[in-house]
């Protein structure tokens, strides 16, 4: 049977990436970390469009529609919820993220969930380039890897 792999060289592939405004100290390092991580793995950065909404739940909407448009191998979404700032936490958390698969699963191309849901800023801020690393960076590299095992599916 066959073995299918993703590659992690996104040459000649187009990403689409939607970003959440809120808590945008954070959420623009995350962004930073993924087209950082897009350029070296090969992905040029004409093949990488950016959006901006106001916040993780409204990641969804346009995720969905940047992958039902057939233009990109894959899209990331980024935000960051922290909890002790939230009131709704659990409510855009919840829907963000089942918003978020639903798009991957319903447009069958790959959404990638790259919103941190943090305790504290301190945490987020770890995760946006500090002691932890960047989660927007892993999210691009996942999104490189999984818009490569795609095209070996077709
Ligand atoms: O991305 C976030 N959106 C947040 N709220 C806005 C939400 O995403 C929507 O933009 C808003 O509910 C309008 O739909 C947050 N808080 O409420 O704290 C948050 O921490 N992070």
């Amino acid at each position: 049977g066959e073995a299918y792999v993703g590659g992690l060289i996104g040459s000649g592939m187009k990403f689409g990436v939607v970003v959440g405004r809120f808590n945008d100290l954070v959420t623009k390092l995350l962004l930073e970390g993924a087209l950082d991580a897009f350029n070296r793995h090969g992905v040029a950065r004409e093949d990488v469009d950016v959006a901006w909404v106001p916040g993780s739940f409204e990641l969804p909407v346009v995720a969905k529609a940047m992958a039902k448009s057939g233009k990109y191998d894959a899209v990331v979404c980024i935000g960051v919820v922290v909890q002790g700032a939230t009131t709704h936490y659990d409510a855009v958390v919840g829907g963000a993220t089942s918003g978020v698969l639903n798009a991957s699963t319903d447009s069958g191309v790959p959404v990638i969930f790259g919103v941190l849901t943090c305790d504290t800023m301190e945490q987020a801020l770890d995760r946006a380039g500090g002691k932890v690393g960047n989660k927007g960076g892993e999210a691009a590299v996942t999104a490189v890897e999984m818009g490569s095992l795609m095209s070996k599916l077709r």
